[in-house]
């Protein structure tokens, strides 16, 4: 007995009314028979749960017992009016009653339980019978639910870009672009070294460590190490920095990358080494990259079997050769279905079975903010029987700094609580207090600034109004609405748009010379004009033919200034920052209607799934209608301070996350990127005051670089500081140059030679030194017998003794000229009767390389010990060195990260006690 065969005999046993059956099907196809249990599909369900254990089953045998021997008619004559009744009678006829007894009293229980509510369900689906689906049918079961649907329907119809051949042809309209190309450049101007290296000074501790490990990662693929590839997840909550880091790696990475020998030699480096993407056309514009859809040319419809890239596939795999690492920002909103797809998708493109056909991934999120549309679990949440490549492959970094409102701690630290607030926990009294502040009566909230609202009828109603009584001229342009005459086939412009419409392009637009707008479709995502730009009207530009005028062109002022460059200057007598746009055309739900309406809507309020990733001075947010996880939380830390922020209708309980984030989080691998830091991870575990920290840096220019060095975390933590190739010259020391709580020492090139002038009469080389404060310390200036050498000598005489020189040698001089004259640097040094003798420097001799080594050969032979094992330079070369007499005083040591210069910096940690 197969159930099919049991559900069509289902009517003829309990045989109520043939309208069972239908309602049935009805309840099954709407996915309602789980939460709609009645008793009958009930027991369909406990059918199936039964007959895979025994196909002998309890139905089986109730049908056996009473179909073989029936006609249909004489069936109908035994319609049982309930369930009790028929198995009742069932247990009277049926052998093995017992097993049937112990059925029967699960299903009356069920029944009592699920049926309870019998009467409303039957009232409910009499009229659902009658009238046909309603559009908001959830709505009396669950509002927010349905909310969520239609918004989230809402938000996808206005992301997607349209089909080409969608349109009708309506005479005379030029589209404009769609944008479909390849991310192969950066879409906002391109930063200069400067904006850069400003961002990269400012990178917090753990920000900097995800930066180093992803360079670290490209310099041993352009080493030609073949490193593996790395799956790292940068999270943390909104404002942690995450946007930031993803500038500061995509830039770093690719002027790395840049120098892997295969791009040197042979390929177009125009084309990308790092996919820089993002889900939504705002977070790609954000970060200046482009959408993953675009990029990866994925299909809308992301359903398997894997659609192949067809004809397309040699000319993206020629667009994406040089790629090696991809990052997504915004993965919070990416659905696994499309993270699979990705997946597959690069694997096509690299040719390769590998996870993401061996590219490394840097995928970047919050899944405590608005989770992906529709009702696909967020990626993070392990679910058995979906390909997980996230749980397989990626491992987490959690932000944790908030970088947004820095100025303002009190407030970050309420706002990463509010990130993790369960929907039962109740706010702390502090944090109430806190919230208080912003509490603001709705009638006293700032008119001109941005209203944050949940839903898109709130947004609706706050725009009309606010464009009224700010706005004295108000525009209405209405939709210019065509229809397809039936008898002739030809596109007839209507009289009046159809009002009433659900679709992207507004019925009518209110508009007014200096209203907020935001732009509501993917214009142009390489140039900024994307469905979340804001921005204001400037001028609103009209035409008249046959005696009708038209609003034909609007002039917006952006918000981003970047953005909209190619949409400028295409009237005469503006100031060059007017970005002009154009009505779009889109085909109507109502069949057969093409609208042509320009794609913006009034912003004076929008709605939180619009503003996630933005950051504003102040805001108005109203938890009223929240009706999602994380959504309370992303509207209230857009601003940067408290003082910004006015909050209406507050209600604690619309702060909530979702509980499978936070266990799917705790439970992910950690990725170990602190091992960037490996001296500020090792002092981290010892006693400071304890240790001698002695770092050496080839700086490549001390004033270009100053500001790298003070910004960096862990050149700050050295005790001495040795730097060579200063390019200090004179005697004047700029006070930039001054480090907080060191002294300096220093020797200028063309100080250090007497009988080589072409050195030094050259640029470039010198020597410095720092020396933390609290050390007391002298230079040992002159030196007998020591000539022609770039170096400098200090002793450190309390509370520590040591002896520290730096050495600098020019890559052309000469091996042996400079080794006589650094053996009389030694000697004079043995005659100080100081320990440790510590000696560092850049000696142009690469310890990694099979030549010979006559400068460490002839100090180990001294006695003295290098302690430096690894690379120092982005070649692989291994120049920067630290000999040591006492290598026993040694507790650690190794190379340290830097952008700013080709070498990296070396360091050894002594303990003094032993010194
Ligand atoms: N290291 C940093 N130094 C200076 N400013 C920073 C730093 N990191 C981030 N910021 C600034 O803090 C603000 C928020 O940063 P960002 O947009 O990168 O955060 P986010 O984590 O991406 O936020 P959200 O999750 O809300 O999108 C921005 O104004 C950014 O310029």
């Amino acid at each position: 007995m197969c159930l099919a065969e049991f559900a069509s005999h289902y009517r003829i046993v309990y045989g109520k009314e043939t309208e069972d059956c239908k309602r049935f099907r009805l309840l099954n196809n709407m996915g309602m028979i789980q939460k709609r249990t009645r008793g009958k599909p009930a027991i369909i369900r406990y059918a199936r749960f039964s007959e895979k254990k025994d196909p002998e089953n309890f139905y089986g045998r109730l049908l056996k017992l009473y179909l073989p021997h029936r006609s249909e008619s004489s069936l109908k004559t035994e319609m049982f009016p309930t369930h009790q009744e028929f198995y009742k009678d069932a247990c009277v006829r049926l052998p093995g009653a017992q097993e049937i007894c112990a059925v029967t009293a699960i299903v009356t229980g069920n029944q009592k339980k699920f049926e309870q509510h019998n009467k409303i369900v039957e009232q409910v689906l009499d009229d659902f019978l009658k009238n046909g689906p309603v559009e908001d049918a959830w709505n009396t079961f669950a509002p927010e639910a349905e909310l969520d649907k239609l918004e989230c329907l809402e938000e996808r119809i206005q992301g997607e870009p349209l089909h080409e051949n969608e349109q009708d042809d309506v005479p005379e309209f030029t589209r404009c672009k769609e944008s479909g190309g390849i991310a192969v450049a950066v879409k906002a101007p391109e930063m200069s070294r400067d904006s850069l290296l400003k961002m990269y000074r400012n990178l917090n501790r753990t920000q900097a460590c995800t930066f180093y490990s992803v360079c670290n990662w490209c310099i041993n693929l352009v080493r030609g190490l073949n490193p593996d590839p790395f799956f790292y997840f940068v999270t943390g909550g909104a404002g942690t920095g995450k946007s930031h880091l993803i500038k500061c790696v995509y830039a770093e990475a690719t002027k790395i990358l840049r120098n892997l020998p295969r791009l040197r030699e042979e390929a177009d480096i125009s084309m990308p080494m790092v996919l820089l993407t993002a889900f939504t056309g705002t977070a790609s514009f954000n970060i200046s990259g482009n959408t993953l859809h675009s990029v990866l040319k994925l299909p809308r419809s992301l359903k398997p079997p894997y659609q192949g890239l067809g004809n397309l596939i040699d000319e993206v795999r020629a667009q994406l050769s040089n790629a090696q690492i991809i990052i997504i920002d915004e993965v919070s909103m990416i659905s696994k279905a499309l993270f699979a797809y990705v997946n597959w998708r690069l694997q096509q493109i690299k040719g390769s079975k590998k996870p993401f056909g061996g590219m490394s991934v840097l995928a970047v999120g919050d899944f405590y903010q608005v989770p992906p549309l529709g009702k696909s679990k967020p990626l993070c949440v392990f679910e058995e029987d979906t390909d997980d490549f996230w749980k397989d492959y990626f491992q987490m970094i959690t932000l944790t700094e908030i970088m947004r409102q820095r100025d303002d701690v009190a407030f970050a630290e309420l706002l990463n609580r509010i990130r993790v607030k369960q929907k039962m926990d109740p706010l702390s009294n502090d944090d109430k207090a806190l919230l208080d502040q912003a509490l603001t009566d709705p009638s006293r909230c700032p008119n001109d600034v941005l209203h944050i609202f949940a839903t898109n009828k709130e947004v609706h109603k706050h725009n009309a109004e606010t464009v009224s009584v700010l706005h004295a001229n108000v525009t209405n342009i209405d939709a210019d609405d065509y229809k397809k005459d039936p008898k002739t086939g030809v596109m007839q412009r209507q009289l009046n748009p159809s009002k009433g419409q659900k679709d992207n392009l507004l019925d009518t637009l209110q508009a007014a010379e200096g209203a907020r707008i935001m732009i509501t479709r993917n214009i142009d995502v390489e140039d900024g004009l994307v469905n979340g730009t804001f921005g204001k009207i400037a001028r609103i530009i009209t035409k008249t033919e046959k005696g009708s005028t038209t609003v034909n062109m609007l002039g917006l002022v952006l918000d981003n200034p970047n953005a909209g460059q190619r949409y400028r200057n295409k009237l005469p007598g503006d100031a060059g920052n007017l970005v002009y746009i154009e009505r779009v055309e889109e085909n109507l739900r109502q069949k057969g209607v093409v609208r042509r309406q320009f794609p913006v809507r009034l912003a004076f309020a929008c709605t939180i799934h619009k503003v996630q990733g933005m950051t504003t001075q102040s805001a108005v947010v109203s938890l009223k209608r929240v009706f999602q996880t994380g959504m309370a939380y992303v509207a209230l830390s857009r601003t940067t301070s408290l003082q910004g922020l006015h909050i209406t209708d507050f209600d604690e309980k619309k702060i909530f996350a979702d509980p499978e984030i936070t266990a799917s989080l705790d439970s992910m691998k950690k990725a170990s990127v602190d091992s960037a830091m490996p001296l500020f991870k090792y002092l981290q575990t010892t006693n400071k005051a304890q240790t001698l920290t002695i770092i050496h840096h080839n700086t490549e220019g001390l004033p270009a670089h100053i500001e790298d060095i003070k910004s960096h975390h862990e050149l700050t933590l050295g005790d001495v500081l040795c730097f060579t190739e200063t390019h200090l010259s004179g005697s004047f020391v700029a006070e930039s140059l001054q480090l907080d709580g060191y002294s300096m020492f220093r020797r200028n090139r063309h100080l250090s030679y007497t009988n080589l002038p072409h050195i030094a009469s050259r640029s470039g080389g010198g020597v410095a030194l720092y020396v933390r404060n609290y050390y007391q310390a002298s230079e040992k200036p002159y030196l007998q017998n020591v000539t022609d050498l770039e170096f400098l000598v200090v002793k450190l005489e309390s509370p520590v003794q040591a002896l520290i020189a730096v050495v600098y040698r020019p890559p052309d001089y000469s091996i042996g000229q400079f080794l006589l004259n650094l053996q009389g640097l030694l000697e004079s040094l043995e005659v100080m009767n100081c320990q440790p003798v510590i000696l560092c420097g850049d000696f142009n001799e690469d310890l990694l390389s099979s030549a010979k080594k006559p400068i460490s050969n002839m100090l180990h032979s001294r006695g003295y010990t290098q302690l430096v094992k690894a690379a120092t330079t982005d070649k692989n070369t291994s120049l920067d060195h630290i000999y040591i007499s006492r290598v026993q005083h040694c507790l650690q040591s190794g190379v340290l990260h830097t952008y700013h210069s080709y070498h990296n910096p070396v360091y050894c940690v002594l303990n003094p006690n032993c010194i």
